[in-house]
């Protein structure tokens, strides 16, 4: 068993006539939190994408626990590994019936929704609600524990809380990381918000155009980067949030 939940190996994408990420190579270890971090346009997404076959290499390799991504039957891929969009995926019905959906698809029930409610910090008294009538940061939640109810080993957000405001935000960041304690699935997140990087990753991944520029733990990262464009980057931001 590898300890390695990512492997990328020199892969590079190309879509629309253009590389939209080039030569990345790194990994995440088991149970770490990485949070990927850089501009707009960076191939941030395209990269969480990679990990659970919504886009394939165009060359090189993308390993999940151990095993070279194409090798992987999809559906058992994306039982080990579930994620989680910045628009909360909500289908009709019920909570209950949204939390239990992911199994469904897997041919099993849920068999204790009103623990999975409370393990992402909703009241068991919403279980029969309509999960449309839910506020922004409840949906999001609800999202998340349909993708917890399955376990999975590791767990990609994307921009998972930048719909949301400053208490919702909060509260679904508490979520993640106390489901993050909880099962110790590994986090590979994707965050505009550099102080919610700092709060919660163990390292960063610094992309800019297609590329990963580095790669560190969170205290030196934050400390000293080591590349120009990092360093460039954190001033940018710092200079916008203080507009
Ligand atoms: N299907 C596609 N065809 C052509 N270009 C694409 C496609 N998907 C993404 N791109 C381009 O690839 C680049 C990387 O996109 P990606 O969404 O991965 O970046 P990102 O760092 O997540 O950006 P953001 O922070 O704005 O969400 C962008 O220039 C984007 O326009």
């Amino acid at each position: 068993m590898t300890d390695e939940a990512i492997r990328f190996e020199n892969v590079t994408v190309e879509a629309g006539g253009d590389e939209i990420l080039r030569g990345v190579s790194g990994s995440v270890g088991r149970g770490r939190v990485a949070a990927i971090i850089g501009p707009s346009g960076a191939g941030k997404s395209s990269l969480l994408s990679l990990c659970n076959m919504l886009r394939s290499p165009s060359s090189g390799k993308v390993y999940v626990l151990g095993r070279e991504v194409r090798e992987w039957d999809v559906r058992s891929l994306r039982r080990q590994v579930g994620m989680v969009f910045q628009a909360a995926t909500i289908f009709p019905g019920t909570v209950e019936q949204n939390l239990a959906y992911g199994l469904r698809l897997h041919g099993q029930v849920l068999s204790d929704a009103g623990s999975l409610l409370e393990d992402i910090g909703l009241s068991r008294d919403l279980l029969g609600r309509k999960a449309e009538d839910l506020s922004g940061g409840q949906k999001q939640r609800v999202a998340l524990g349909r993708v917890l109810a399955m376990e999975p080993e590791i767990l990609l957000l994307d921009e998972v809380t930048s719909a949301l405001d400053v208490h919702a935000k909060q509260e679904v960041e508490r979520t993640i990381l106390h489901l993050h304690e909880k099962l110790r699935a590994t986090l590979f997140w994707v965050t505009h918000d550099l102080a919610q990087a700092k709060r919660v990753a163990d390292d960063i991944w610094f992309m800019a155009e297609g590329r990963l520029i580095e790669v560190g733990s969170t205290a030196s990262f934050f400390a000293a980067p080591s590349s120009d464009e990092a360093r460039a980057f954190l001033e940018q931001m710092t200079e916008e949030m203080e507009q």
